[in-house]
């Protein structure tokens, strides 16, 4: 695990001003940091901490987009609920009831600063096809140009279980690669990464992650509170989602926030890859689901990963699930494991046809649009 000063060419410190100085933030805040101690009302006092927080950057002529969790835990009160529901009917009703508290209550407060605020509920479906991920871009930066708060939360009363990202956290971190932001804060009920679940005595916080060798010693748990869902392991991964944008991540609680994008040593800072990938292919590795899955034999796996080649007919030996041309596909070894993603030129029902057979006899037996590759090299990201 890296010290502060053990940094491979990202001292903790001047991550810490990177994000702390940048001009546009995304910052996410959990149920669990913003609802109180019951689980089942919304905590004003911390709502308004961290508008305060938030409208002081403004002031400073800086922009900050917020994506807020809450909503189910803020309709629990009024539904006369005891814990966050389990169901998911149950879920897009308090989810219904509790984003419009939720944004009143942002609303009066930034409003306090002389701050307007937008709301936006995005589905996965809006930032994971390509039309609609510039669609929401362009919603964002209107937004951000005329001087808005915008306040991201998933749209909870539409999504369904398949296509749901359920806690906020790759959510966050996708909006923070849509809008090319300097940096993305996690704000959430513990102070920082810890070595181990922090209710085990004995943990020790993690000050960097530099790399991701930084965290084969740490143990990453699931969520400690009643109203949380992702725990520790979803803020993890969009850390690595932001980190392949090239952008910084802080992890931190709301108190030590402002200290946190200072000097101060707290939080966790996690540095972003050395190498970033083209957006296109960032969205199709982070914000894409696979509808399908390809496996290949040796020589494919080899032309695809080494020599980065387009995958044909000739090296697929199976084909799994129900996809359309077009759609996000998953490209696995012979063995099973992904390799990489690709959007595929074939329909799940055209393509054991074609399988085994070179490109060439099949354009002379078929036609030659039967020439085209499976996955274009332009289309495939290896992971
Ligand atoms: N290694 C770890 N370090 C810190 N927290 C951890 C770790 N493993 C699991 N957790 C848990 O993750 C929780 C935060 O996630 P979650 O409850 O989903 O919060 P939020 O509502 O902010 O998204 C912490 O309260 C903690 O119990
Ligand atoms: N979109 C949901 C997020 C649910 C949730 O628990 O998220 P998080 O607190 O970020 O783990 C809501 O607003 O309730």
């Amino acid at each position: 695990m890296s010290s502060p000063q053990d940094d491979r060419g990202h001292p903790a410190s001047s991550l810490r001003r990177t994000l702390g100085e940048g001009q546009r933030l995304v910052v996410k805040v959990g149920s669990s940091s913003l609802t109180s101690a019951d689980g089942g009302h919304l905590d004003l006092n911390a709502l308004r901490d961290l508008v305060d927080v938030l409208a002081t950057r403004r002031r400073e002529g800086r922009q900050v987009v917020l994506v807020s969790s809450g909503a189910i835990a803020a309709g629990i009160g009024p539904l006369g609920l005891d814990r966050r529901p389990a169901d998911l009917a149950t879920q897009q009703a308090a989810a219904s009831v509790g984003q419009g508290a939720l944004v009143a209550a942002y609303q009066a407060a930034f409003w306090g600063h002389g701050l307007t605020v937008g709301q936006v509920l995005l589905t996965a479906d809006d930032v994971t096809r390509r039309t609609h991920y510039t669609n929401a871009r362009r919603t964002l930066e209107r937004l951000l140009e005329l001087g808005i708060v915008p306040i991201v939360n998933e749209n909870d009363t539409v999504a369904t279980h398949e296509i749901r990202f359920g806690d906020n956290d790759r959510l966050a971190a996708l909006v923070a690669d849509l809008v090319g932001a300097d940096g993305l804060v996690l704000l959430t009920d513990v102070d920082a990464l810890y070595d181990g679940p922090p209710a085990h005595g004995g943990s020790r916080r993690v000050p960097l992650v530099a790399t991701s060798a930084d965290l084969d010693a740490v143990r990453i748990g699931g969520t400690g509170s009643a109203v949380g869902s992702g725990g520790m392991v979803t803020k993890v991964e969009a850390a690595g989602i932001a980190g392949a944008a090239g952008i910084p991540t802080m992890l931190t609680r709301l108190a030590d926030v402002t200290a946190a994008l200072t000097e101060g040593d707290v939080g966790t800072v996690f540095a972003p890859a050395a190498a970033t990938r083209a957006s296109r292919k960032r969205w199709l590795a982070h914000a894409t689901t696979a509808r399908g899955r390809l496996l290949l034999d040796e020589g494919a796996v080899a032309a695809v990963t080494h020599r980065r080649k387009s995958l044909l007919p000739a090296g697929i030996t199976g084909v799994e699930g129900a996809f359309a041309a077009g759609d996000p596909v998953d490209v696995c070894e012979p063995g099973g494991a992904v390799i990489a993603r690709g959007l595929v030129n074939y329909a799940a029902t055209e393509l054991p046809r074609l399988l085994g057979r070179s490109t060439r006899d099949l354009a002379r037996e078929l036609g030659p649009e039967y020439e085209r590759e499976v996955i274009h090299r332009d289309d495939l990201v290896v992971l």
